[in-house]
C-alpha cells in the first residue's frame, strides 16, 4: 500500500493536459486562455462621451455656448463644432469633431437656445473618453494562462473578440457498479441501496464547469463491467469508477481494467476513508476506481481527482490546504491518513459526527476534511493540523 503523497504525486506525474480548442466566446467561461489574444480594434473606437450634458471645445473662462446639434449614442452621423457652438449628448455618443470635453448637463443652465456653465472644475478632456484609451488595435488583450472569468468574458467581447483559444474540459464517464443499487424516487426493496454515487459526482463535476459527462451503470459481473467500461473510454479523458474495487468475490474493476489495456498505476492507498482506491491509465486516458462507500467516493473526489480535472485543463487547484486547530481531542489508530468531515470557521476545525464511508449526512454538512496524519494517533484540542478547504 502506498502513502496518500505518493498517490498524489504519481496521479500528478501521470497527467498530460488537454490540447487546445478553439471556442466560442460564450462557451469559454471558466477556461484557461492557451494563446495570447490581441485587440483587432481601438477601444474606444471614437472620442466618447462619459456624461449626460454638452459637447464643447475647452477655453479657459469659456461662460456661454450656443447650442447647434445633439449627438446621441449610437448616433451614425458626424458633426463638428465652429467656435461659440455646443452639442447637446448623452452617455456614449461620439463627442462631434473639434470637441474634446463634456459638461455635465447639471453644470451648466439652459435657456433660449444657449448654455450658460456653471463648472469651475471644468477641465480640458473632462467627461471624454478618448479613442483607443482602454486598448488599441494590436495590443495585448490578455495573456496565455489567464483564467476566463465573467470579467474577462465581458472584456474580450467588448473589445469585438468572438473566438478564444482555450484549454478544454475534461470529457468525464462516470460508471456506477452494484446489482445492490436502485433509482432514487424508485421502490427500495429488500437489499438494495438508492444510487447517490453518480449523483455526488455529477453535480460535483458540474460546479467545475464541465459539462460532457455520461453516467453508465454496471452489474457486478466481469463482461458486463468490461464492455461498460469499453464503452465509457470510447468517448471520455477520465473514467470514473464507483465500487467494486475491493476484494469481494464481486468486485472486478481491477480485471475489468486489464482487460480493458488499462495499466495499473496503484492499487490501495493508506487512507481512511477510500483505502481501495485504484488509478490506471491508457494512453492519456485517465481511470479512478473510486472504493463504492459515498464518502469515500466524495473524499477521492476532493483528495484526487479533481486536482487531476484541473491539471487537465491546466487550472489552479481549488483545494487549498491550510492549517486550523482542532475544536476537540480526537483518537485514532495508526498506520492510516484519516480525512475527517469537518466544519472550518475563524481558524478553527471541528470535526463532525457521522464519519462512517457509507453515511454522507456529516459531508453534506461539511467544509473541510481534517487530515490526520498516518503515524499519529493522538491529537489534543487546540492542535494544530491540515485541512483542505473544499470547493463550494
Ligand atoms: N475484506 C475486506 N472488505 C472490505 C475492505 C477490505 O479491505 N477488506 N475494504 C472496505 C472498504 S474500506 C471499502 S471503502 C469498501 C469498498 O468496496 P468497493 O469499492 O468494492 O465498493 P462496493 O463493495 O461495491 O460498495 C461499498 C458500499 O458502497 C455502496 N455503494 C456502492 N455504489 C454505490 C452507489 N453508486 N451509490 C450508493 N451507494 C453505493 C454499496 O452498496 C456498499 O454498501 O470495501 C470494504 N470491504
Ligand atoms: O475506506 Mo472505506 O472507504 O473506509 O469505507
Amino acid at each position: 500500500m502506498i502513502t496518500v503523497a505518493e498517490a498524489k504525486t504519481i496521479i500528478n506525474n501521470n497527467v498530460t493536459p488537454l490540447a487546445a480548442i478553439n471556442l466560442n466566446l460564450a462557451q469559454a467561461s471558466g477556461h484557461i486562455l492557451a494563446e495570447d489574444s490581441y485587440a483587432n480594434c481601438d477601444i474606444p473606437a471614437f472620442r466618447q462621451s462619459a456624461m449626460d450634458g454638452y459637447a464643447l471645445k475647452f477655453e479657459e473662462d469659456l461662460k456661454e455656448l450656443t447650442i447647434t446639434g445633439e449627438m446621441a449614442a449610437g448616433t451614425a452621423i458626424k458633426s463638428a463644432l465652429k467656435a461659440g457652438e455646443t452639442h447637446r449628448i448623452f452617455t456614449g455618443a461620439p463627442l462631434p469633431e473639434g470637441a474634446d470635453t463634456v459638461i455635465m448637463q447639471e453644470k451648466v443652465s439652459v435657456e433660449n437656445g444657449k448654455i450658460w456653465l456653471q463648472d469651475l472644475n471644468l477641465k480640458k478632456g473632462l467627461n471624454a473618453r478618448e479613442k483607443g484609451a482602454e486598448i488599441s488595435a494590436g495590443d495585448l488583450a490578455m495573456s496565455k494562462g489567464n483564467l476566463l472569468t465573467p470579467a474577462a468574458i465581458g472584456f474580450l467581447a467588448g473589445i469585438g473578440i468572438t473566438t478564444v483559444s482555450v484549454f478544454p474540459m475534461p470529457k468525464v464517464a462516470i460508471i456506477v457498479t452494484g446489482k445492490e443499487l436502485q433509482k432514487p424516487g424508485l421502490t427500495l426493496n429488500f437489499g438494495q441501496v438508492y444510487e447517490s454515487n453518480s449523483y455526488s459526482l455529477t453535480a460535483a463535476l458540474k460546479n467545475e464547469g464541465i459539462t460532457e459527462i455520461a453516467v453508465f451503470e454496471a452489474d457486478d459481473e466481469l463482461d458486463i463491467l468490461t464492455n461498460v467500461l469499453k464503452e465509457a473510454l470510447a468517448n471520455a479523458d477520465v473514467v470514473l469508477l464507483t465500487g467494486g474495487v475491493s476484494v469481494g468475490d464481486y468486485d472486478f474493476v481491477i480485471e475489468a481494467s486489464q482487460r480493458c489495456g488499462i495499466a495499473q498505476l496503484f492499487h490501495k492507498v493508506k487512507q481512511k476513508p477510500g483505502k481501495p482506491l485504484y488509478f490506471g491509465k491508457k494512453e492519456q486516458q485517465l481511470v479512478f476506481g473510486l472504493p463504492g462507500n459515498p464518502s469515500s467516493v466524495l473524499s477521492c473526489y476532493y483528495n484526487y481527482v479533481l486536482p487531476c480535472l484541473k491539471q487537465l485543463s491546466q487550472k489552479e487547484n481549488t483545494v487549498l490546504e491550510l492549517k486550523a486547530v482542532l475544536t476537540m481531542a480526537y483518537q485514532k489508530p495508526k498506520g492510516l491518513t484519516h480525512f475527517l468531515k469537518g466544519f472550518y470557521k475563524n481558524g478553527q476545525a471541528s470535526p463532525l459526527n457521522a464519519q462512517d464511508s457509507y453515511r454522507l449526512s456529516s459531508f453534506a454538512q461539511a467544509n473541510c476534511l481534517i487530515c490526520l496524519p498516518e503515524e499519529e494517533e493522538s491529537f489534543k484540542e487546540k492542535q494544530s493540523v491540515t485541512i483542505l478547504l473544499l470547493p463550494s
